[in-house]
Parts: C-alpha cells; structure tokens; sequence
C-alpha cells in the first residue's frame, strides 16, 4: 500500500486519494486502511516477558521486556478504538509435548525449551505446556471480548492455524506486529504473511528479541528491507487515535 499523495489533516496525515490514515513507517510511510487492517501480538507469555519464563531459564536476557507490554497495551487501546482486530499468538505445546515433535523433527534439535528441559529435567512440564503460568498470556494484556486467540506450536503463526481464514474472512490485509521475539515468531509470522500478500509492519518499540540487542536492529532491517515496514508506537497510536 503505497502512499501516494499525503496531506496533514489535525497533525496526522491522510493519503489525498482515499482520504485514509498514513502511517510514517521504513522504508516509507503506508497508508491503512483502519477497516483492513489487525493487530497481532505475538506470543506476549510469561515464557517470552518474564522472569523466571522460560527464556529466562534457557539464559536469555528478559530484564527489559516491560517497555513491550506498556507500548502493546498502547497499540490495543488505540486499535480496539478504531475497531481493528485484535489476535493474540500464544505458543506451546500439549503437557506431553507430543506436539513439538520427536527426533524426527527439526524443532526437537533447535527449539531451546526442549534443550533446557533436556538439560534440567526437573524442568520438564513446565516450560511453555498449555495451562502452566509459563503458557499464559501475561496478566497484563488479558485478551478481551472479541479478542482472537490463536495457538501455534512452531515460530510462524500462519503454520498449521487458522490464523490466515480468520484474517480473510474479516478483510484485513495489513498486519501491525508488537511482541516477542523480533528475531524468531514476529519476524516468522511476518515473512509467512508477506508470502500470503499480508502488508506486514513491526512497531520497533513494542517488539523484543531472543539474543543480544543487535539482533533486535538486524531484524527490523530484514524487515524494512524485504519483507515489511517498521514504525513505532507513538507513530501507530498518533495516527489511529479517532480512527474509527
Ligand atoms: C526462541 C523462541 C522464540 N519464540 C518466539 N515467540 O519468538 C522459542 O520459542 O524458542
């Protein structure tokens, strides 16, 4: 969705054409169709954002997830506002791990839950198994009425769900990210929606990665490079703010 011709209408900008809400963005601006467009948080779980989840236990750094669950409770008020869908990812697997695969499956060998619980056993049944804490959204962005919930059990939220049926049958054809982690599920889903022809944009400040900080820059630059567009949530939140 190009922009085409802008103009400023009250500090936000509008596309001359149609008259629709434009989102500056990288690698340029976009305009949104608010009717057309969702919101998805991906896997915002105690496993992802808090301490003592699971990617904290594996060793990787969560001390500064907050800001991503205060810009994401930003993004769903202003969306939810303007009568954007909001769906919610949440990854895991039943308590017997039967859906993450055996040995016969790549994501035995590379998800970094299984390794843990393979190195610290005791572990086991807890990391990232449907009704522990560790599955569940944080309570700060409980789901609410209209609100769609979709499992996954692999990185990409459009692998083996409904996520795409639920997406057309609505007309949405713009997709806008916040979540964790920038690098593994948002940028996954994002790049299966590009192939779906989803109009992809990551909010950089409500995303956070799996790994050290550059990892976070190196997606956003995938992202705006070749798949999709980065924006942020004061970007999102000014644009759609009484977009309804
Ligand atoms: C590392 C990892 C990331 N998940 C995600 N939600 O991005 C995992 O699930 O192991």
């Amino acid at each position: 969705m190009s922009a085409g011709e802008i103009f400023e209408v009250s500090g936000c900008f509008q596309a001359r054409q149609t008259g629709q809400p434009v989102l500056p963005a990288k690698p340029e601006a976009l305009t949104l169709n608010p009717a057309e467009t969702a919101v998805i948080v991906v896997d915002l779980q105690n496993a992802y954002a808090s301490k003592n989840g699971y990617l904290d236990k594996a060793g990787f750094d969560v001390s500064t997830t907050a800001p991503v669950i205060e810009n994401t409770t930003k993004v769903l008020e202003t969306a939810r506002a303007a009568g954007m869908p909001v769906v919610f990812l949440q990854n895991g697997w039943d308590a017997d791990y039967k859906e993450a695969g055996g040995p016969g499956s790549p994501n035995w060998y590379k998800s970094n839950a299984l390794k843990t619980m393979r190195k610290q056993p005791e572990l086991k049944g807890s990391l990232l198994a449907k009704g522990t804490w560790d599955y569940a959204l944080v309570d700060a962005l409980k789901p609410q009425d209209g609100d769609i919930i979709i499992p996954k059990t692999r990185y990409s939220g459009f692998y083996n769900t409904n996520l795409d049926s639920m997406l057309r049958a609505r007309g949405i054809r713009n997709l806008v990210f916040t979540g964790i982690a920038t690098n593994v599920c948002v940028e996954s889903t994002l790049r299966d929606g590009f192939h779906l022809e989803y109009f992809g944009v990551v909010l950089a400040d409500a995303a956070y990665q799996a790994g050290p900080p550059d990892i976070h820059e190196a997606s956003l630059f995938n992202i705006q490079t070749f798949f999709g567009w980065v924006s942020t949530t004061a970007q999102f939140c000014e644009v759609f703010e009484g977009a309804s």
